[in-house]
């Protein structure tokens, strides 16, 4: 493989520079952090950098200006500032830490399980994060003070449970765009448990909004700390900068630097804060949309048909002699003007071995019908069948843990878009090993030879530098190639593709058709491949069902349905790709020309 076959056109070359790398780019940041640093080591090592005992009181140094033994003068009750200074920084590091880990452990685990389950679990959390929003945090603040004996400790826990909210926010609609991509879709039907892909997706997606969250965090939560011992509240053994502040207030008019100190060192280490915090902003742009799924035609063109029969008549095999077969499948969204029934009865099979092609045009519920047999139906769709079968086994009738063991060993999955199917986060190694490991249960060693074989079987010369490569090293061919050595690695009986040449130029797709015919035959699998396009499966398919409006409008073999089609708008999707460029011959045309093998 060649480095240009590697690299994908205008691939994201600074992302290979790890975060912390690019911040140190940035002159601004770089001084914030270091200056965070100092404030966080004096206070770790202040007893040894204080000369003198932060609580001993000389009355001579009572409000003293000033001077060489003591840097910044003395306070109104004869201690050395500069020692108390060190020392409050301790304390201050200390109260900020706490916050931010309160607000992380319980905002952040929150968040990400209320965007990824959504339904019940998001109601919940987000009424309580809005609850604890709507609390007054500084009188729950002084009435906690008041029960604990004002422990320190205590009160930043609950300054930290005040700050949940804000991770939870951050955290909850990262785990909302996350969740609807591909890659995570991908990672449910290769069998990986919730856990799994909360610990390798989800995590991984909010850490650095977490980071940046943290930085605010912590300079609010030394302002409301700061606030506290203003007030009186806090440990008075423990000097610390509200304490200090407060006495500066009241001497302000005659001695203004016992004020000053404390006051500059809590504003430059709060601005610290949030100039390494908008840095981060900065380099990370954090993306809150919720990702596209797939191309949708405009909504509202579909009326609700409960009683539209289902399509029976596509049905050819027994459930025991069906690889997948899905009897009366309805799928049902709630819109703005009702609910959009936009899979009507749909009944489908397909025997081991057999290739059956979903054809339609954009919006016909290609996507939906096999979504609803992965479960990968989003949230806000519902369905209903009489039953689905994956080899044999009825998938409506297993639990949830059932269904996906069965579907991560069973089925193998072909997405639309290569590219998005791909965790930007990791190794193509690591993508390809994990499931295998996590669901098929090889060791590390075995998972890593299985993935070189696929890789080499799917065409992929070197297969060691494309699984360390990340996914934007790679072109979409070569992403839809590794796609498909992951989909087949498990041997699964099924293979689903869904419109898995879309996104290619036109002698990839030739290539990657070639390919799955290839394995398909190889492997004896049952290959279901949902396109737009006749042309595409004219050669690849035994079989093909036809849909328009969510229902199969005509079925049968792939030589009854060209010779005869019985629908004209079978005959028109016909006619079109054989216009279309993509259509079969010019495909096979583009691979001949090419002169390309497809594997070696
Ligand atoms: N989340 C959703 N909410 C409402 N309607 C939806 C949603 N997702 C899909 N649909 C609708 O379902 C219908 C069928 O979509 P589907 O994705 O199955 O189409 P398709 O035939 O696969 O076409 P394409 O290849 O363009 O995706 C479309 O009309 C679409 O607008």
């Amino acid at each position: 493989m060649t480095d240009a076959a590697l690299r994908a056109p205008g691939a994201p070359v600074r992302a290979e520079l790890s975060l912390w790398r690019r911040f140190l780019h940035r002159p601004l940041g770089v001084t914030a952090l270091a200056v965070l640093l100092l404030v966080v080591l004096t206070g770790l090592f202040a007893p040894l950098l204080a000369p003198h005992d932060p609580n001993l009181v000389d009355f001579t140094l009572t409000q003293a200006p000033p001077g060489a033994e003591h840097l910044m003068g003395g306070d109104s009750a004869g201690r050395d500032i500069f020692s108390r200074l060190l020392y409050g920084a301790r304390t201050t590091v200390y109260g900020a830490a706490i916050a931010c880990l309160v607000g992380v452990g319980i905002g952040v685990p929150a968040g990400v399980a209320a965007g990824y389950f959504g339904g019940a679990a998001d109601r919940i959390c987000s009424w309580i994060s809005d609850a604890v929003q709507s609390v007054p945090g500084m009188i729950v603040l002084l009435i906690v003070a008041a029960g604990t004996g004002a422990d320190f400790t205590v009160l930043m826990v609950t300054v930290g449970v005040f700050m949940t909210p804000g991770y939870y926010r951050i955290s909850r609609s990262r785990a909302l765009a996350v969740r609807r991509e591909p890659y995570v879709d991908a990672a449910r039907v290769a069998g990986l448990t919730h856990a799994r892909i909360l610990h390798a997706h989800m995590l991984r997606a909010v850490h650095a909004p977490v980071i940046i969250q943290s930085a605010l965090t912590a300079g609010v939560a030394m302002g409301m700390q700061t606030g506290l011992q203003f007030l009186g509240v806090g440990t008075a053994s423990a000097p610390d900068w509200g304490q200090m502040m407060n006495d500066g207030f009241r001497t302000m008019g005659t001695h203004p630097l016992i004020l000053l100190w404390p006051s500059l060192a809590l504003g430059i280490t709060i601005a610290a804060l949030a100039f390494i915090g908008s840095t981060l902003a900065d380099l990370v742009s954090v993306r809150t949309e919720p990702a596209r799924r797939r191309r949708t035609a405009p909504a509202g063109r579909h009326a609700v048909d409960a009683e539209t029969p289902a399509s029976s008549g596509a049905l050819v095999h027994t459930v025991e002699r069906s690889a997948l077969r899905i009897d009366n499948l309805r799928v049902t969204y709630a819109t703005a003007h009702g609910d959009k029934e936009v899979v009507r009865g749909v009944c489908l099979d397909v025997a081991p071995g057999e290739v059956l092609g979903i054809v339609g045009e954009s919006g016909s519920g290609k996507s939906q019908t096999m979504f609803s047999a992965l479960d990968l139906l989003s949230q806000d769709g519902r369905s209903s069948a009489d039953g689905i079968w994956i080899g044999g086994r009825e998938a409506g009738g297993l639990s949830r843990a059932e269904r996906h063991a069965l579907l991560g060993t069973r089925v193998g999955y072909v997405p639309q878009e290569p590219m998005s199917n791909l965790d930007p986060c990791y190794t193509i190694g690591h993508q390809l090993v994990e499931p295998l490991r996590a669901v098929h249960k090889l060791t590390k060693a075995q998972a890593r030879d299985r993935a070189r074989e696929v890789l080499l079987r799917v065409g992929i010369t070197d297969p060691d530098r494309v699984m360390a490569s990340y996914p934007h090293h790679v072109s979409g061919g070569m992403a839809q190639r590794v796609l498909i050595a992951g989909a087949v690695a498990g041997k699964p009986d099924l293979l689903v593709a869904d419109e898995p040449t879309t996104a290619l130029d036109v002698t990839v797709q030739a290539e990657v058709l070639e390919l799955l015919r290839e394995l398909q035959q190889e492997y004896g699998m049952a290959l279901v491949i949902v396109t737009h396009n006749f042309g595409v499966v004219a050669d690849i398919c035994d079989r093909v069902v036809v849909m328009k409006d969510g229902r199969i409008i005509e079925s049968g073999t792939v030589g009854q349905i060209f010779a005869e089609p019985a629908d004209p708008y079978t005959a028109e999707l016909i006619h079109a790709s054989q216009d279309d460029s993509e259509s079969r011959d010019d495909l096979d045309a583009a691979w001949h020309e090419a002169g390309q093998k497809v594997h070696t």
